[in-house]
């Protein structure tokens, strides 16, 4: 740009290092456990009741590093965590453990005006242009206003750099006196880029920015976003859920399930040769753009599990089609995969109750599995059938099917390696020489 300004340009770091540095981040948030169930009496207390609070673990023990100068996609269903993860590492949030190095240095050692100052080389952009832009103010004063807060260049040269801004971004320079309300949705998000960009960032986490936007438009503004990051030399954490946009504009690849990341890869990587089940359940379940095929998004099964009380071990594993068996059983792949599409019927109760031998026919083919394993379904089998004593309406019977959950659920799954075992693995990769993990224990 001709007003040229490079706040940084004197301070040194490893270029051949990363830019920015996870390491075991979380972010937990205490949450007040609903209404009457969270009050607890407390006789040493006055008043002698205590609201119990719960732990949100929306980030958990997150490490990952980004390269100068590229995009991490970071990619998940709502409420996994990308947000809160985005947000930690500005510092808008502070975590609860772990460090984020920012250029080597550690952003948990800074504080007050060091961290004001370090603020201006990290921006970030949101979803809604609509409710991040002011309303009463200028399009001009908006882009100048991140300048003016870090006593960047005068009123003159902050206003010619606005203009300059306007012009990069693709917007007419001429509109600077304009209000947001002039301007359409992919406009309002072009100047939310140049308010990010006013303060020469290094980094800019870019949280959904085009899915509020026409699809139409989503691309335009995805294209503009890469000509600046050449432009101006920019590393972005770009969050969103939806895959074409993660697809479109990433080097790399994060996939977040539940506050943990269970998969990073390069985007080829991880799009031609995902290795965790539910990467690959994501990637089926993108919508097929054939009207007739409503109805594909059926692969990922099951709720999201709350994040208060997340599953041990692989998070995914209470969803995960690929469950790994328990050892200690003597059964074949066939008789563990009727255990596991048995066991899961029983969970979600997504049958009618019916006699012994039907859900044997059902769901074994007519012979259960032998030895212990099959004593454990039977006994399971025995608390819903029809013929064994429950209620063939199933009416008063959620007792029977929850005390056959339980009893599947621990016998089984609760056995698994995928239960007792946080996963971790490097993979060799099949596109690129880049690194490959995934946090799935089918790789072990
Ligand atoms: N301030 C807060 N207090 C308590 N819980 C929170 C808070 N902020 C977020 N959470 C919870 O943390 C989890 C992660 O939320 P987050 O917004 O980071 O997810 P996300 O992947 O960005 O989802 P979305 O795409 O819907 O924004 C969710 O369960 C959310 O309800």
């Amino acid at each position: 740009m001709s007003s040229g300004v490079r706040l940084d340009e004197e301070r040194e770091y490893d270029r051949d290092g990363p830019l920015l540095e996870l390491e075991g981040v979380s972010k937990h948030f205490a949450q007040e456990s609903g209404l009457l169930a969270g009050l607890e009496f407390d006789p040493s207390e006055f008043p002698p009741i205590s609201v119990d609070r719960e732990r949100v673990l929306a980030v958990d023990d997150v490490s990952l590093a980004i390269q100068p100068g590229e995009t991490l996609g970071l990619v998940g269903e709502s409420g996994c965590g990308k947000s809160t993860l985005g947000r930690t590492i500005l510092r808008l949030l502070e975590p609860t453990e772990g460090d984020i190095y920012f250029k080597g240095e550690n952003l948990a050692d800074l504080g007050g005006e060091a961290l004001r100052q370090r603020r201006s080389d990290m921006q970030m952009i949101f979803q809604d242009p609509q409710s991040s832009l002011d309303p009463r103010m200028k399009v001009g004063q908006i882009i100048e206003e991140p300048m003016r807060a870090h006593d960047m260049l005068d009123d003159e040269g902050r206003r010619a750099r606005a203009k300059e801004l306007l012009e990069k971004v693709g917007l007419d320079p001429r509109h600077y006196n304009r209000y947001p309300h002039a301007f359409s949705g992919g406009q309002r998000q072009r100047i939310n880029l140049a308010r990010a960009l006013s303060v020469d960032p290094d980094f800019v986490v870019c949280d959904e920015p085009v899915s509020a936007l026409d699809v139409s438009i989503q691309a335009q503004v995805l294209n503009t976003m890469e000509r600046l990051q050449d432009e101006f030399g920019l590393t972005y954490l770009f969050i969103a859920h939806d895959l074409s946009v993660i697809r479109h504009i990433s080097d790399r690849v994060a996939v977040m399930y539940l506050g943990h990341i269970v998969e990073l890869a390069d985007k080829e990587e991880l799009f031609e040769n995902p290795q965790h089940p539910y990467t690959k359940a994501l990637l089926e379940s993108i919508p097929v753009p054939d009207p007739r095929e409503t109805g594909s998004r059926g692969v990922l099964e099951g709720e999201v599990p709350s994040p208060v009380d997340p599953p041990s071990g692989c998070r995914f594993r209470t969803r995960c089609p690929r469950l790994i068996a328990p050892e200690g059983y003597d059964w074949t792949d066939e008789e563990w995969a009727q255990t596991r599409a048995f066991m899961r019927a029983i969970k979600r109760r997504t049958f009618e109750p019916m006699a012994a031998a039907r859900i044997e026919a059902e769901f074994f083919g007519g012979s259960l599995p032998g030895g212990e394993a099959g004593s454990i379904v039977d006994e399971a089998i025995s608390l819903v059938a029809t013929d064994r004593g429950a209620d063939a309406d199933g009416d008063d019977d959620s007792e029977r099917w929850a005390a056959a959950t339980d009893l599947l659920l621990e016998a089984f799954a609760a056995e698994s390696i995928c239960a007792r075992e946080r996963p971790a693995y490097e993979l060799a990769t099949e596109y690129g020489d880049g690194e490959h993990v995934a946090a799935c224990h089918l790789h072990r």
